[in-house]
């Protein structure tokens, strides 16, 4: 399975996990990933592959899920019966719009990034995870999707359920679409909703932005970092292919923010609801 025609192999040696070069990326990303709980590979996809990718994208956008609504950062119900300031109870504008994943086909350039045998155990090096806690997202509708958002869209602030999220940049709004995060605000064991409400709040003391350019890859811990996407301004659409690992085998998103955001659930999330080996909310 080759990948040069999407991936700079020469700057990002995926394919060559022997060499001194993989292990000099590998240590640099740890180090960047435990300084700020994020860590960029600039030019991971290199030009061609940015032309192929949007082609992608431009094809399949019309299949995308427009979901506006307001949303908490756990994809949750609201429960009337905490105090009116409790992180579940803060409800944000949303409006954005997924392509799930049954739109990406095995040979299609996002799909074989994902797929290409050398990715996961890269991304998985590079968070420096054990190998049996280390998977593919188990979700038909969302472990590649892309996040499609137009002219005054964006994305409030939220966990991911999945562990892992890999991102990558493949076409702008003409401004805005920054993405802002809080590493780390929650562990597995803490869901720290002092702290989240703090943020909520406009406690900006812990939040790092980013602005990354077509081509770029990004992976952070979408479970434990808050994380929003500022609002799109112009005409051009900003796309994002999203790639999502996770630690539990078999764990998918659950049937309440599936159904928020790719508009349908499959027999399989039912089956799987709340396998997860933590107790967060979501
Ligand atoms: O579009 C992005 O940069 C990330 C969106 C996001 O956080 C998500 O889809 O969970
Ligand atoms: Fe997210």
């Amino acid at each position: 399975m080759e990948l040069h025609d999407l991936v700079d192999l020469g700057r990002y040696p995926i394919d060559r996990p022997d060499s001194p070069a993989y292990e000099r990326m590998i240590l640099d990303l740890r180090r960047e990933l435990d300084t700020d709980g994020c860590a960029v590979l600039p030019g991971f996809v290199h030009d061609e592959g940015i032309a192929a990718l949007v082609k992608e994208a431009d094809k399949v956008a019309p299949n995308a899920h427009r979901s506006f609504g307001r949303t908490n950062a756990y994809f949750s119900q609201d429960d009337p019966k905490l105090r009116r300031t409790h992180p579940i109870r803060q409800f944000f504008e949303r409006s954005n719009a997924f392509v799930p994943a049954d739109n990406f086909p095995a040979k299609g350039p996002l799909r074989r990034i994902y797929e290409y045998p050398g990715f996961m155990p890269f991304i998985r090096a590079a968070l420096n995870e054990p190998e049996d806690r280390f998977f593919r997202y188990d979700d038909p509708l969302a472990d590649v999707i892309i996040n499609v958002v137009e002219e005054g869209q964006g994305f409030p602030w939220h966990f991911d359920t999945n562990n892992f999220t890999v991102t990558l940049a493949i076409q702008n709004g003409e401004t805005g679409g920054q993405f802002e995060y809080v590493p780390g605000l929650r562990t597995s064991e803490d869901e720290n909703f002092e702290g989240v409400a703090r943020v909520l709040d406009g406690d900006m003391r812990n939040v790092r932005q980013l602005e990354l350019q077509p081509g770029d890859l990004q992976i952070f811990k979408g479970r434990y970092s808050l994380h929003r996407v500022a609002a799109v301004k112009g005409e051009r659409t900003r796309y994002v292919g999203i790639f999502s690992f996770v630690e539990t085998e078999g764990m998918c998103g659950g049937v309440e923010r599936t159904k928020q955001l790719y508009g349908r659930v499959l027999q399989h999330h039912y089956d799987r609801e709340g396998r997860r080996s933590d107790q967060l909310l979501d």
